[in-house]
């Protein structure tokens, strides 16, 4: 049987319990949302096949819980992730303010971007997503917020352009040995 697609893609979405991880997995995959808030045990993952130029890439997200109590779980799934997506909720400065702890525990695996600082608590929706895109243009390693783009590697684009204006949510991620498309690509 053909193969499905040409490159594949494993990424990781972690931060604070609650943040909406899920939310916007299932947002980006079955354009869904779910205004319940059912905690994820441990880990989940989702595909979905995007086709960029011609190339069928498909992305593997694999959803942690914030919980404190799986981390020991979700730690393992760190190194295998060839990016990972920081997400915060943007009306929360302490989902933000913890953005620095998951850092430093990608760090301990990996290599890391600094992330941006912040201070204060309640953050109004609008303010939060204008420092959101603030942020992300100060910090070079850190790619535009989630509404604005998926992803872009330093090779070019292969991300796909996805905006969810209801988000709150924001992700960024950097990259961690992202290997060229093209370079992985079957012949
Ligand atoms: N209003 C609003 N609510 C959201 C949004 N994203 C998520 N939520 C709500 O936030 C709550 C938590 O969302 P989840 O996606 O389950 O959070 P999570 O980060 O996966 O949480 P853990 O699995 O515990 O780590 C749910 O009640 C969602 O409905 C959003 O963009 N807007």
């Amino acid at each position: 049987m053909a193969k499905q697609y040409d490159v594949l893609f494993r990424l990781l979405l972690i931060g604070d319990s609650g943040v909406g991880k899920t939310c916007l997995l299932c947002r980006f995959t079955d354009n869904e949302f779910h205004s319940s808030h059912i905690s994820t045990i441990g880990v989940d993952f989702k595909m979905k096949t995007i086709e960029v130029d011609g190339i069928k890439v498909r992305i593997q997200i694999w959803d942690t819980a914030g919980q404190e109590r799986y981390q020991t779980i979700t730690k393992q799934y760190y190194r295998r992730a060839q990016g990972i997506f920081l997400v915060y909720d943007i009306s929360s400065e302490r989902s933000y303010q913890h953005i620095m702890k998951w850092v430093s525990d990608v760090d301990e695996v990996g290599d890391a971007a600094s992330p941006p600082v912040g201070g204060g608590e309640r953050v109004p929706q609008r303010e939060g997503e204008a420092r959101a895109r603030l942020n992300a243009s100060r910090n070079p390693c850190l790619p535009q917020p989630w509404g604005t783009r998926l992803m872009r590697s330093r090779n070019g684009r292969w991300g796909e352009s996805k905006g969810s204006s209801w988000l709150r949510s924001m992700a960024w991620t950097f990259m961690k040995q992202v290997p060229a498309p093209t370079s992985t690509l079957k012949r």
